[in-house]
């Protein structure tokens, strides 16, 4: 056997033999499947490349070239040649082969097949794995034991009856060696070394220098046994507060995460980076890895909420056993039904407070903490989030700021359909489109069926907006064929998805709608908002550009780097990926109902900067952690602003500038996309959906302070500098006094002077008596001749203006994304009797700016039919008769009079027509 397996097996302590086989056979398995990884879809056929891959993955050159030698050019041979010593190709490799690779040095770590010096970070990724549980330590007395097998034999030091903190480990000796693990977060107290000890873990296993500030706030809490709370922007580094307890503590950290494929992406990040760690649920293919898991053989398990829960038991064993540091709950959002991405079983994570406490398990020193994690809350969410999960009273509250000072936001009208592709496109396929459009060599990666696709929301120009909220989806999203769906991996011959592996895509979780909910038990302000200092920024993430800077990047081009699209429906996926690839741009769909092994290769290509463009549902979502994505490009209304901003978050994490572009039909309402919701729910999604589209319809306020401020951040900063609103300005301001009048004057004059404001409150509102808004557009434009031609898109801005001021409030007990039924309040009926000829200057809004830049076409005006007897259709047809008039002059005549050349022939009847013309000029 191996001197490395024979070690490994060894730390393995108390498994059974047949058990350690398994152990080894899976050691094999992952270096095997991460080195397949690497080397999937590519044909190593060179020693060069293979030396090249393998350094790369970081084994160390000397035993590369060995083991070629030995096995020729082939990766995987060569790993297993390496991992098991002298090219056997099972775990039961001798002893003596092994030395003999080795050079009898194997047991002392420097020695071991893998680098470790921080150039070849990754090389530790396969060993490590297992190293980080075969390490040795000195004990007190000198004596070298086994780590993990000390977390099994000795009690860890959060339980009672093992308080003697073992010092030793903390030793300079042993961090020099890179041994960090202590034996008790106990040990931890702020001042004590603990940040320091946390630094050098950090640039050990990751290669960074330090901790973020929010980092070193989250930490500290734990370090307390305290509770806490960490709203950190996208992409800020929140992994860290609960990796890292597990990598000073040797005990266990339990995180909760959402999806199957983020849980898998970071336990692959993590074994890259020298962390063992496992994922349990649905998507565990490997049905030994939770009973390891409750063993205490992973440093960190991740663990979907559904299957937590049922884990309970064994995680009170694991907890006496090995220990347990810490619960983790990532995307602690999807707590909240006032969230954007509920999920009812998070919300019995709450069990995890009840389960874990001093007075529940008598071993427990102290509660085992929960720290709880999430990139986007609003005020109402965190406090739902903090009661939902029994969070402790001392819940540490770690906040950092939403702005992102490198993100260049803007908003842009569009019909969102094929027929706008080639207008809204055309920048990215100038950056990346290397051909004209040809059909040929183009990268193939969505369905065939997509071309026949039909422009199915295309039918609303802005000249049809009377008919509010046609939907922008030709939704799709529930009846995608299989036959769409294995067209679509047509051209990939290795797309079955094969065994069994832990670094195969486990996707089944993921979603690309939302969840369907059936528990909405919180009324409306159950809870009781705490007071807002209590969320206090504690730090910022990166500190803002200053101002000089931003002002200097507003127009800067981007760097090149990937861009990732949002649509809503799966079908424009697969449109808007075929459209850029046959102009040449290496675009792919994704969403959830595409083949895994494509889903996975666009992650793997995506990551390797080979795919340019991904066209995605929110599938592609939750996670996403790479640095230089250049653009994200939101085509169509998002759900809520938390999804928008949360999506938008993926651009420009390296910190350099980065565009967030959303297109939308600013003439349209967006609607919801379908799910199973509570009449609660409904309504809350529509909050969401309405302060999204107030987003895109604003006009004059920075869209970086509307975001953060959405989220109770104070923006402390006057401006961005960078988004559409900033660089381009606010429009004119607009005396719009006599259309307010008239406005309020129509709707008021419906319900009568006098009428009793307070009535449709009275148990509940008057539903459907008043009229809508788009009926009070009729009566004005019948009433008041100068505003026949004033579109109802004009007349909706108007009224959200006028809702926003107070005039008017909604009188329908339904909430729409817009007024929809507007009733004058007490101080629109004051506002309409003022004497005093008040202005009324406001910004238009985005809608308002729209309508009368565009012409509308008369006909669909239905006064049109009074004919000439209303000044102001005679005024307009005349208008158009004089635009559409045609020349009276022949082309002919009209140059050469120009010229001044020829004069008219009088002897022709044309030529005496043009003299005739030319003298009455
Ligand atoms: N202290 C640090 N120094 C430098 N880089 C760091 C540090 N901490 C984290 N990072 C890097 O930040 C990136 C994002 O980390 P992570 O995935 O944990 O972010 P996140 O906040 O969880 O994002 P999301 O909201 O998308 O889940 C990672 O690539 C990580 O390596
Ligand atoms: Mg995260």
């Amino acid at each position: 056997m191996s001197i490395f397996f024979f070690l490994k097996l060894k730390t393995f302590g108390a498994v059974e033999a047949p058990e350690r086989n398994r152990n080894c056979r899976y050691t094999l398995n992952l270096a095997l499947s991460l080195s397949r990884n690497a080397m999937e879809g590519k044909n190593i056929s060179s020693d060069d490349e293979v030396i090249a891959k393998m350094l790369d993955m970081g084994f160390d050159y000397s035993n590369i070239v060995i083991a070629l030698r030995a096995v020729g050019p082939s990766i995987d041979s060569a790993v297993e040649y390496i991992l098991n010593g002298a090219g056997r190709n099972s775990c039961g490799a001798s002893t003596s082969s092994s030395s003999k690779f080795y050079g009898g040095k194997a047991l002392r770590k420097g020695d071991l097949c893998l680098s470790r010096s921080s150039s070849q970070v990754r090389q530790s990724s396969i060993l490590d794995h297992f190293q980080s549980n075969d390490k040795t330590r000195e004990s007190k007395t000198g004596d070298v034991v086994d780590v993990l097998s000390s977390s099994f034999e000795v009690p860890p030091c959060n339980v009672k009856a093992h308080k003697e903190p073992s010092s030793d480990v903390d030793s300079d000796h042993n961090m020099q060696s890179g041994l960090h693990i202590v034996n008790s977060i106990e040990e931890f107290d702020i001042g004590s070394g603990w940040e320091q000890k946390v630094s050098s873990v950090l640039q050990k296993h990751f290669g960074f220098s330090s901790m973020k500030s929010f980092q070193k706030e989250a930490l500290s809490a734990w370090v307390a046994h305290k509770d806490c709370f960490v709203l950190a922007a996208t992409g800020s580094g929140k992994s860290f507060c609960f990796q890292i307890p597990a990598l000073l503590t040797g005990n266990v950290v339990v995180v909760i995460s959402p999806l199957i494929s983020l849980m898998h992406d970071q336990c692959l990040k993590l074994a890259r980076h020298g962390v063992s760690a496992c994922f349990l649920g649905s998507g565990q293919p490997d049905n030994t890895v939770e009973q390891k898991a409750m063993r205490g053989m992973y440093s960190i398990i991740y663990v979907c909420p559904e299957t937590i829960l049922r884990l309970i038991k064994p995680l009170q064993k694991l907890a006496e056993s090995r220990g347990i540091a810490l619960f983790a709950i990532d995307e602690v959002h999807c707590v909240s039904k006032w969230g954007h991405d509920f999920r009812p079983d998070y919300r019995r994570l709450s069990a995890l407070r009840e389960n874990f406490t001093t007075s529940r398990l008598k071993f427990l020193k102290f509660d085992i903490p929960l720290m709880a994690l999430t990139a986007t809350a609003t005020n109402r969410v965190r406090e739902d989030i903090l009661k939902s999960l029994g969070m402790s009273k001392e819940t540490k509250i770690v906040l950092t700021s939403f702005f992102r000072s490198n993100l260049r936001f803007s908003v842009k009208h569009s019909r969102t359909s094929p027929s706008s592709y080639e207008k809204d496109f055309r920048e990215l396929i100038r950056v990346y489109g290397k051909k004209k459009k040809t059909g040929e060599n183009k990268k193939v990666f969505i369905s065939r069926e997509s071309d026949d696709v039909s422009d199915s929301s295309d039918a609303g120009g802005i000249s049809e907006t009377e008919n509010v909220c046609p939907s922008d989806l030709d939704d799709d999203q529930v009846h995608y064929t299989e036959g769409d769906i294995s067209a679509t991996c047509s051209r990939n011959p290795d797309d079955s998805v094969k065994g069994k592996e832990l670094s195969v895509e486990y996707l089944e979780n993921d979603i690309d709608i939302f969840q369907s909910v059936d528990d909405w038990d919180v009324a409306c302000g159950e809870f009781c908002v705490q007071p807002q200092n209590v969320w206090k920024l504690c730090d910022i993430v990166d500190p803002p550009k200053r101002p000089e800077e931003r002002l200097r990047l507003r127009k800067e081009p981007l760097e090149h780097g990937p861009t990732i699209i949002y649509v809503p429906t799966r079908k424009e996926t697969m449109r808007i990926a075929k459209y850029l690839c046959d102009f040449g741009v290496k675009a792919a769909a994704y969403n959830a109902t595409l083949p895994k092994s494509h889903l996975r290769r666009v992650h793997k290509e995506f990551h390797e900067n080979t795919l340019e463009v991904v066209v995605a549902t929110i599938a592609f979502g939750m996670g996403i952690d790479k640095s230089n994505v250049r653009r994200i490009i939101h085509y169509g209304w998002p759900q809520s602003l938390e999804a928008y901003y949360q999506e938008a978050g993926r651009a420009g994490r390296d910190g350099k500038i980065a565009d967030c572009v959303l297109y939308a039909n600013l003439a349209r309402i967006p609607s919801l996309l379908p799910s199973h919701r509570s009449e609660d729910q409904t309504k809350q999604a529509y909050v969401m959906l309405s302060d999204c589209f107030r987003y895109g319809m604003n006009t004059s306020c920075c869209r970086a302070k509307t975001l953060v401020e959405y989220f109770g951040e104070d923006f402390g900063h006057q401006n961005c500098l960078l988004c559409d609103v900033c660089v381009d300005g606010p429009p004119q301001m607009q005396n719009l006094r006599e259309e307010a009048c008239i406005f309020l004057q129509v709707v008021s004059g419906h319900y009568g002077r006098g009428y009793d404001l307070n009535c449709f409150y009275d148990g509940g509102r008057r539903l459907g008596e008043g009229p809508s808004l788009k009926m009070f557009a009729r009566k004005i434009r019948e009433q008041f001749p100068k505003f026949t031609t004033t579109d109802i898109l004009w007349w909706k801005g108007l009224a959200r203006i006028m809702e926003v001021k107070g005039y008017i409030r909604e009188g329908d007990d339904k909430t729409h994304v817009q007024i929809k039924y507007p009733e004058p309040t007490e101080m629109g009926l004051k506002f309409l009797e003022s004497v005093n000829e008040q202005a009324f200057y406001v910004f238009p809004e985005a809608d308002m700016l729209l309508s009368s830049k565009t012409r509308k076409s008369y006909s669909s005006f239905s006064e049109w039919g009074k004919g000439w007897a209303d000044p102001e259709i005679r005024r307009q047809r005349l208008e158009t008769m004089r635009l559409n008039r045609k020349p009276m002059i022949p082309k002919k005549y009209r140059k050469r009079k120009a010229n001044n050349k020829i004069k008219p022939d009088l002897r022709s009847s044309r030529g005496r027509l043009a003299a005739k013309l030319t003298k009455h000029k």
